[in-house]
């Protein structure tokens, strides 16, 4: 056996100069400490500053010189560290995602618990001494503060004394012992403890302890009484029952008939009650589904399924009985779904059925319960996390399975670096961790569903509804002849209806508005036209502030028509309605209603998800108004009504996965009705009632609507058969930008030339040009794009990396922030 005497670290420090592995020689006494994903701290930089860093890798072997080579300064002991399955994946994920090493380990771990060395100054003289043995201002200043608030940093002294150079004066303290320095160790987020009272005496001792406390501390002999039937109670309770003080309890202690003792206490992520949610008696498709793939996992391990099942297909009993039959063989699951606005209904159901074996990951918790979720996991005390994009890192050493629900959602990927995308992390997981990937969704992304296709995952479809419920009759409704007849409102006469006999009803509807994207399109209320690229097939962008349309794949622009090009209709406009506007317009019509708003803006609190959710459980609500939010995964039996307000505004945003959008949201959406026990009905508006994937839609027809978008994408070269590079060059000042933006293109034209000659590729290369959110929060933003194939990824991978580093150590102009994202879920 060789003896592996370096470690390679990642230190934690999002300087990108200093983002590689640094290595150390390991002390003997931490030889069997220093782990692979086991924190440490090292000193760093030219003053040896202790920072924390990582264990990713141990060597035998350095080209560091000695003299060079630090040791590393502890190993520390502490609950939160990585296995080294998931260092494997964050080298991947680096590489892949073209990250920091330190932006993908603060990833993986809970939010505030970096470790910071702090270094704390204290007194060690008395008060007369102060002014015996310091002659200077300074000296005195400092040692008075001290005097006064006890021990502190050297910033802090700093900043309240107002001294600018202040070590000269530190320094000649210390050299006379008038002070002195310890460092410790303390990171945001810590164990959270209770102070907990132990009874320190029996039963027949309780008259003679009565006895001797003095005749006038009534509230110690309370506390005695309190307590002697109990062995411990937590000081707090204790203090709120008997109404007692501290001291009462502390002379207790000193008599010694108490003990106080502080204990770890978990902080709760599940705070609501949990009722039981039982097994159900699998229907055939279900059984075959699980059949399936459990056989499969336990004869391979490792393989990928995408299940495609209609909405109310029963896929979550899927999921939990998969799960119940894994823990079993003692493995652990993953349950990833996309968002806040799923967990109440997704966590009732999970930990209804497994209780105590589950934690929650999502981004509601507070840090402290984050921390306590995770380190639940990595302790093993649960076998099932459930939560958002994060939850793919959950810290299992033993993992069966990850399920990522609703797969086709876009909140699988991360906008900010790492950029990743939770499928791909998912695959990769399963390959190290030789796991089941199993993806769901009634509407599958392309991508997946293409993946299926050619063999990459086992394709299970689940066809039809529980029990054979029907899925609902989606009526579309075309507002041309709305408009055409007179009627100018939002609602038609057929919505209008509706809503009002389903509240005579007594049943719950559901009104949903499609607000993605940020842009106004034009399109023309009378034919329904709408102006698009001829080059990109995607829609125009109106921008106001210049009166120009304009290609955001492209940079193609041109001016706005006054009258329809198509039907030389003047009924051509910018769209866009808020949900605020559809509140007011309901209100007014309904005011008998109960009508409930659920957007951004209703649902900023914490809580506020789940107060909407019982409310309209609990059938308080009569019509609930939302957009994206309400549109997937909700199972309320008394929906019976779902009208889509302008199915459009997702069809015509500047992106070309705007048609797949439109048909998942719209499949999605009016998939929430007739879920219980009496028929759904959907009521869809809007002016391009013939475009594919409303006409798809409206027959749940999933798979001809995958046929003509893949023939699209085929067409004009958009993925799953290309990839998309997005490069954001963005900063303060226009002109630098322009500059910049226009340099970094020229760079990667270069390196492309000299690592392969293709010019075809660099053709390929559009912009830089305007980026569709030109100023953000005040900084200027260009974009450059390039669609590449597969096989040629890893080039534009190292192209683009070394371009990266070399804008950033040569400085090109300053303030210029270069951000890569490969394809991103929309290039706006
Ligand atoms: N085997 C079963 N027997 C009876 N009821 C079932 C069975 N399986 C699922 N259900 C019920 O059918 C309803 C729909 O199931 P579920 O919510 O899991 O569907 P889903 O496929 O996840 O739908 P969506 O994609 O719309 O979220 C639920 O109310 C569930 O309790
Ligand atoms: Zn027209
Ligand atoms: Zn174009």
């Amino acid at each position: 056996m060789t003896c592996k005497i370096f470690a390679e670290v990642v230190v934690d420090n999002t300087s990108s100069s200093t983002d590689k592995l640094f290595t150390y020689s390991i002390p003997s006494k931490y030889e069997k400490d220093a782990k692979i994903g086991r924190k440490v701290l090292v000193p760093f930089g030219r003053g040896n500053k202790l920072v924390e860093g990582m264990i990713i890798n141990l060597i035998n072997h350095t080209d560091v010189d000695f003299d060079r080579l630090k040791p590393i300064k502890t190993v520390l002991h502490d609950s939160i560290f990585l296995s080294e399955n998931l260092i494997k994946l964050s080298l991947w994920i680096k590489d892949m995602y073209m990250a920091q090493y330190s932006e993908v380990i603060k990833t993986m771990m809970p939010s505030g618990t970096t470790n910071k060395v702090i270094e704390l100054i204290s007194l060690t003289c008395k008060e007369e001494d102060i002014y015996h043995k310091v002659k200077s201002k300074n000296g005195i200043k400092i040692l008075e503060y001290l005097f006064k608030y006890g021990e502190s940093d050297l910033q802090k002294i700093k900043e309240a004394t107002g001294i600018t150079n202040i070590n000269p004066s530190i320094n000649l303290l210390l050299k006379n012992s008038l002070i002195q320095i310890d460092k410790r160790i303390s990171a945001e987020v810590n164990k959270k403890y209770e102070k907990f009272i132990y009874k320190k005496f029996s039963g027949k001792d309780r008259d003679n302890i009565l006895g001797n406390i003095a005749p006038n501390a009534t509230k110690q002999k309370e506390i005695i009484k309190y307590i002697q039937d109990k062995e411990v109670v937590s000081l707090k309770e204790l203090m709120i029952d008997t109404n007692c003080s501290l001291s009462s309890v502390k002379s207790l202690e000193e008599k010694g008939y108490l003990k106080i003792e502080e204990i770890e206490v978990r902080r709760e992520a599940i705070t609501k009650e949990i009722h039981l949610y039982k097994k159900l008696d699998l229907t055939k498709d279900q059984q075959k589904c699980v059949d399936a793939i459990y056989n499969d996992y336990v004869e391979n391990g490792f393989n990928k399924f995408l299940i495609h099942g209609v909405t109310g297909s029963g896929k979550t009993e899927i999921y939990l009985q998969l799960i119940e039959k894994i823990l079993d063989m003692g493995k652990e699951a993953i349950v990833l779904v996309p968002e806040i606005s799923l967990t109440p209904q997704t966590v009732e159901r999970f930990a209804g059925r497994f209780k105590n074996k589950v934690a929650v990951l999502h981004s509601g918790l507070s840090y402290g319960e984050r921390y306590d979720e995770w380190r639940k996991i990595k302790a093993g005390e649960v076998q099932i996390a459930v939560g958002a994009r994060s939850a793919i890192f959950a810290p299992f050493d033993n993992l069966g399975l990850i399920i990522i629900d609703e797969e086709h959602e876009t909140s699988y990927k991360s906008s900010i670096n790492p950029k990743y995308n939770a499928i791909e992390v998912g695959e990769k997981r399963c390959e190290i961790e030789n796991a089941t990937l199993i993806l769901g969704s009634a509407t599958p992304s392309i991508e997946s569903y293409y993946k299926a296709k050619e063999g990459e995952y086992k394709l299970l479809e689940l066809p039809n509804r529980v029990n054979n419920k029907s899925l609902p009759k989606i009526e579309v409704i075309d507002m041309k002849t709305e408009l055409d007849n007179g009627n100018k409102s939002m609602f038609s006469n057929e919505l209008y209806n509706a809503i009002r006999d389903n509240l005579n009803n007594k049943k719950q509807t559901i009104l949903f508005l499609n607000r993605r994207g940020f842009s106004t399109f034009v399109s023309c209320r009378k034919c329904g036209f709408v102006v698009k690229c001829k080059e990109c097939d995607i829609a125009l962008t109106y921008h106001g502030a210049q009166n120009i349309l304009k290609c955001h794949y492209c940079g193609y622009t041109f001016k706005p028509p006054t009258v329809c090009p198509s039907c030389q209709s003047k009924y051509i406009k910018y769209f866009g309605i808020g949900t605020q506007k559809v509140e007011d317009e309901v209100k007014k019509l309904f005011p008998q209603g109960r009508i409930v708003r659920m957007d951004m803006d209703t649902t900023s609190t914490k809580g506020s998800h789940e107060r909407i959710f019982e409310k309209m459980k609990k059938g308080s609500i009569d019509i609930l108004i939302g957009t994206q939010m309400i549109s997937k995964g909700l199972d309320f039996p008394n929906v019976t009504l779902v009208g889509i307000i302008a199915a459009d505004t997702t069809l015509n945003i500047p992106d070309f996965k705007a048609s797949e959008r439109t048909f998942q949201l719209l499949t999605q959406v009016g998939g929430r009705a007739g879920r219980g026990e009496y028929e759904g009905r959907v009521i869809l508006q809007t002016y391009e009632p013939d475009h594919y994937s409303i006409l798809t839609a409206q027959y749940h027809d999933y798979i001809s609507f995958y046929e003509k978008e893949i023939s699209i994408r085929k067409a004009f070269d958009y993925p799953p058969f290309t990839n998309i590079v997005s490069i954001i060059v963005s900063g303060e000042n226009e002109k630098d930008v322009f500059e910049s933006s226009k340099q970094i293109a020229n760079k990667i034209k270069e390196d492309i030339i000299k690592e392969t000659n293709d010019l075809d590729l660099v053709n390929k290369i559009i912009g830089p040009m305007e980026a569709p959110i030109y100023r953000i929060k005040g900084r200027f933003r260009r974009q450059i794009i390039i669609k590449i194939k597969e096989s040629r990824l890893s080039l534009i991978i190292k192209v683009l990396d070394r371009v990266n580093k070399e804008s950033r150590t040569k400085n090109y102009f300053e303030n210029i922030r270069i951000s890569t994202d490969i394809n991103p879920v929309s290039i706006i």
